[in-house]
């Protein structure tokens, strides 16, 4: 009987969900899905179902992509259905996130965004304007770390807000206690508490978003109105900073004053420009300071490493001068150190895409308003794409003996279609710069404490950004010339 009236009120899927661990009746996969690094969990479905994997919970379906081959063919040939995001209740709607781009669902307002930030920051040659800050900051950024190079965290911090802020913006910070940079930090800090999907019941019952604040149990709704408070106030004081400084005929060149440039804006595309440019700075801020981190990890745990390319930095540079962007293509070892710390150290583990329609793929039903997830730390890690996956080796990325390089980890670890990561070109030079310079002047090493060395143990935070577990390190300048070249004042 139970069959039969289930037989009469489903619907027949055209085609089977993709392979995945069978859940209970109505919660479905509730007790299956992973709070913890779940690129792990996710990893291990990999290998027992396949490629394309498939849970749900509640009714939602959420499927799994375990290989770039997987998630190409879905995010980028499918990009005009598989490109729009899922609405979060908490973070999106009540804390105002949903302005941003990263929530932004897919239709005439994220086009807009998208078209403003490609124009401004969209390949590498359009970012050869901003060189001359990447590498005064990053110069500046040595000069921090050679003072107190025990706050290494807090300086590569500071920097990446002071690139944003200066790209988006034209504000250059001050060296302490930046109104900006303290905000970005409230700002960044509300968003990893509270962002995660899930974290309130409002996420998963929307209805609750409408109770009144003094409602019992409405807590949620007065910590919501603060973040909120925060998230305006960090999307709207720098950009009124720029608009004064257009106004006034001094502002440098900037993300939003190239917008400006020459015209007035209607009251929706300030809204836009405001919003793309909060965007940016908040996309911008902790994933490189996640890779930048990462770099000064590798080059602790792999000395060898460190050596080989400072070897062909001292080659080809000199002792001389700092390297700069110039020198970018004739340091193929550093190019592919750039590359092992973008797939080594995983700095945007998993991703969340939406599916617009119901759609057959590789034989399997998706049904519309499916949450897809790239499992972007597998395709780093892949060994059937990289020998050794957890050994940090640049030389994967060369040609050698008649090898064929390995697979470029920029193909995934800037998620896929038109979802793909507005900042990576920026991104990519930001931890270019940052490498090459740090180790033209700096040796970085174990620190020893009471006679014993002290290995950093590699254990990234789980979390949308994920961050290498806080470590200690020794960083010194490699010699008396290059102490003085740190100290110079160069203009850029
Ligand atoms: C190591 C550095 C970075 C990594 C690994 C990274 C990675 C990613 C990934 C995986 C996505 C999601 C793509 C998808 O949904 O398929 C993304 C989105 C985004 N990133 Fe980055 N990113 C980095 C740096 C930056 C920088 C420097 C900026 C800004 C200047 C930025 C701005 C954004 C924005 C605005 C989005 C949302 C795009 C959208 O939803 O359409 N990112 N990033």
């Amino acid at each position: 009987g139970v069959y039969l009236v289930k037989q009469i009120f489903t619907k027949k899927n055209p085609a089977p969900y993709p392979p995945g661990p069978r859940g209970l009746p109505l919660v479905g996969n509730l007790r299956d899905m992973p709070h913890v690094k779940p690129w792990l969990t996710f990893t291990e479905w990999g290998r027992k179902y396949g490629d394309i994997s498939h849970i749900s919970i509640l009714g939602m379906h959420i499927v799994v992509l375990n290989s770039v081959k997987s998630a190409e063919e879905m995010l980028d040939k499918k990009s005009s259905i598989y490109s729009d995001r899922m609405v979060v209740p908490m973070s999106g709607e009540l804390m105002g996130y949903s302005q941003t781009m990263g929530y932004l669902r897919y239709g005439e307002r994220f086009r807009l965004f998208r078209k403003n930030c490609h124009h401004i920051f969209g390949n590498r040659a359009a970012l050869v304007d901003y060189h001359p800050v990447e590498e005064m900051e990053a110069h500046r950024f040595l000069k921090r770390v050679l003072a107190k190079p025990d706050q290494l965290q807090a300086h590569i911090r500071h920097t990446a807000s002071a690139i944003v802020l200066r790209l988006c913006y034209g504000y250059e910070v001050k060296e302490h206690d930046d109104p900006l940079v303290n905000i970005v930090k409230r700002a960044l800090e509300q968003f990893c508490r509270y962002g995660p999907f899930g974290e309130f019941m409002v996420d998963f019952l929307p209805f609750l978003a409408k109770v009144p604040e003094w409602f019992p149990g409405a807590g949620f709704k007065r910590l919501a109105r603060e973040c909120r408070e925060i998230t305006e106030e960090a999307a709207a004081t720098p950009y009124i900073f720029a608009k004064d400084q257009i106004a006034a005929g001094i502002a440098p060149k900037s993300f939003v004053s190239d917008l400006f440039k020459d015209r007035t804006l209607t009251a929706e595309e300030e809204y836009v420009v405001k919003w793309s440019a909060g965007s940016l700075f908040s996309g911008g801020s902790d994933t490189t300071v996640s890779a930048n981190y990462s770099f000064f990890l590798a080059m602790t745990l792999f000395p060898d490493v460190q050596k080989k390319a400072q070897a062909e930095i001292d080659a080809v540079v000199g002792p001389n001068r700092l390297p700069s962007f110039a020198d970018r293509a004739f340091l193929p070892y550093v190019e592919a150190l750039t590359k092992e710390i973008l797939r080594w150290n995983a700095v945007v583990p998993i991703v969340e895409h939406s599916v617009t329609e119901d759609n057959i793929h590789d034989g399997y039903y998706i049904p519309k308003g499916s949450l897809i997830l790239p499992n972007i730390w597998f395709m780093l890690n892949d060994p059937q794409t990289y020998t050794n996956p957890s050994e940090f080796n640049p030389e994967r990325f060369l040609a050698k003996d008649g090898n064929e390089p390995e697979a470029d980890p920029r193909r995934a670890c800037f998620g896929f279609g038109r979802r793909l990561c507005p900042g990576l070109h920026l991104a990519d030079a930001s931890i270019w710069i940052c490498a090459a310079m740090s180790l033209a002047v700096f040796d970085v090493s174990k620190v020893v404490e009471n006679g014993v060395e002290i290995t950093p143990e590699i254990d990234p935070s789980s979390g949308s950004i994920s961050h290498p577990k806080p470590f200690k390190c020794s960083i010194k300048a490699r010699s008396e010339k290059a102490f003085a070249l740190i100290q110079e004042d160069t203009v850029y």
